[in-house]
């Protein structure tokens, strides 16, 4: 068995992504990902996947430049070859964004959201080659299903310049019975048991009233709210109060540690966070403050599936629930979410996913959710296979673009719209 990394292929893509709104504005028709592929020496490839913009494939072409020789295995070393990295790309040393819907965006958190896609490419291809699934290698599942909330957004039928790959039977909801439809599709489609909406598009009146509708339609049914740190610590207040007694969390109600430690000290309604703990550094602040009730990792941006172990046992030692967080991903960030969730002990909230609004993918196979739920693979890796004529396309299609959709902006998608758009500023009510 030669586990040395012989090749590494890295390959943008432009993914088909429907009109979802969002604080910021809506989604992009297509939307940037980088499929990472890692090939040993016995020929065994494996599968990775990340963001794709432009900011993370420059740092992820240097990275991968490093790979070759060192050994599938050698996981930790991945962390060593991003502090190389990060020597010579003073490009992105001192970036720092802090208005995105990741959290304060810094040159580390795009530095192991690179090392994330390589990782798990490396973690599938050593998994192949032992002919173990990846949460064998990760210490073994405690549980044979992963549970995946419906991820609900207000949504237009159609992107304001229709595009060849839109096509999707959803169309638009953007009033409480519109949210209340998508949820059933949901639940028909899938079997999705809980609900998550994505808040701060419109006042918040109008989104009560829509988390409102869904309590009656589902009652008893786990229900969530994220508005992106959209409101004011007495707007949050507000929200807490009249929504209490359904809710199962409100997550980053307002913006930043201090201001949800100020909701958190008012309400009893849990709050849950992918937007103020994003890093070990941000954990202590915010775990001192009684801030967040659960904290959603999301292995991209935590550097890993290993990581994101070592999270779940930070916030077990605290009493925090942890759980997980999406962005637009394909099936192998799916499968890798899946894998990880079913080795972490204490899972109480369905883990979030944006997979179902992804009309496309690059596997010949793709995750299925049955009752809410996806099976955790048992094959070698992760348990998913390359689909290269799919890939091709996608790829195909990046090359294309001039440039305009390989980095994802929600507010310029909107100016497409309304061209006076701008992102609003925070708290926006
Ligand atoms: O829970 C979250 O904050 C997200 O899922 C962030 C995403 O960027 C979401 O807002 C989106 O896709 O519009
Ligand atoms: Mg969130």
């Amino acid at each position: 068995m030669n586990l040395a990394i012989t090749d590494v292929r890295l390959t943008p893509i432009l993914v088909a992504d429907p009109p979802l709104l969002n604080t910021q504005g809506v989604h992009q028709p297509y939307t940037p990902r980088l499929i990472v592929e890692v090939v040993t020496a016995d020929g065994v490839t494996g599968v990775g996947e990340t963001y794709g913009d432009t900011k993370y494939l420059e740092l992820a072409r240097r990275f991968a430049q490093r790979l070759t020789g060192r050994q599938v295995n050698d996981l930790n070393g991945l962390f060593s070859v991003a502090d190389e990295v990060s020597v010579d790309s003073a490009h992105v040393r001192d970036q720092v964004d802090v208005g995105g819907l990741r959290g304060v965006q810094t040159a580390d958190k795009l530095r192991l959201s690179v090392v994330s896609g390589f990782e798990v490419a490396c973690l599938d291809a050593w998994g192949k080659t032992l002919g173990l699934p990846v949460h064998a290698l990760l210490g073994g599942k405690v549980r044979d299903t992963v549970e995946y909330s419906a991820y609900l957004f207000y949504k237009w039928a159609a992107h304001p310049a229709r595009v060849a790959a839109e096509d999707d039977d959803w169309g638009a909801a953007l009033d409480p019975a519109g949210i209340v439809a998508q949820a059933r599709r949901f639940t028909e489609r899938y079997g999705f048991t809980s609900f998550k909406l994505k808040g701060g598009v419109f006042p918040p009146e109008e989104e009560i009233a829509a988390v409102r509708a869904l309590a009656e339609a589902f009652p008893g049914r786990p229900l969530r709210l994220d508005p992106n740190g959209a409101w004011s610590v007495p707007t949050s207040l507000r929200v807490a109060e009249e929504l209490g007694d359904v809710l199962e969390y409100l997550e980053d109600p307002a913006l930043g540690t201090p201001a949800m430690a100020e909701v958190a000290a008012r309400t009893g309604v849990p709050l849950a966070t992918n937007m103020c703990v994003t890093t070990f550094a941000e954990i202590k602040e915010a775990f001192t403050r009684d801030a967040v009730q659960v904290v959603l990792s999301d292995h991209h941006y935590w550097g890993g599936l290993r990581n994101t172990q070592q999270l779940a046992a930070v916030c077990r030692t605290f009493g925090v629930d942890v759980s997980m967080h999406s962005n637009t991903h394909l099936g192998i960030s799916l499968a890798a979410m899946t894998h990880v969730a079913a080795t972490v002990p204490g899972l109480h909230h369905a883990c979030d996913s944006h997979y179902p609004w992804q009309s496309e993918d690059v596997l010949t196979e793709r995750l299925v959710f049955e009752d809410g739920r996806v099976t955790v693979p048992d094959a070698p890796g992760l348990g998913v296979a390359l689909d290269r004529d799919r890939l091709a396309l996608l790829h195909r299609r990046w090359l294309d673009d001039d440039g305009a959709l390989r980095d994802r902006d929600d507010a310029a998608a909107m100016r497409v719209a309304d061209p006076d758009w701008v992102t609003p500023s925070v708290p926006r009510w």
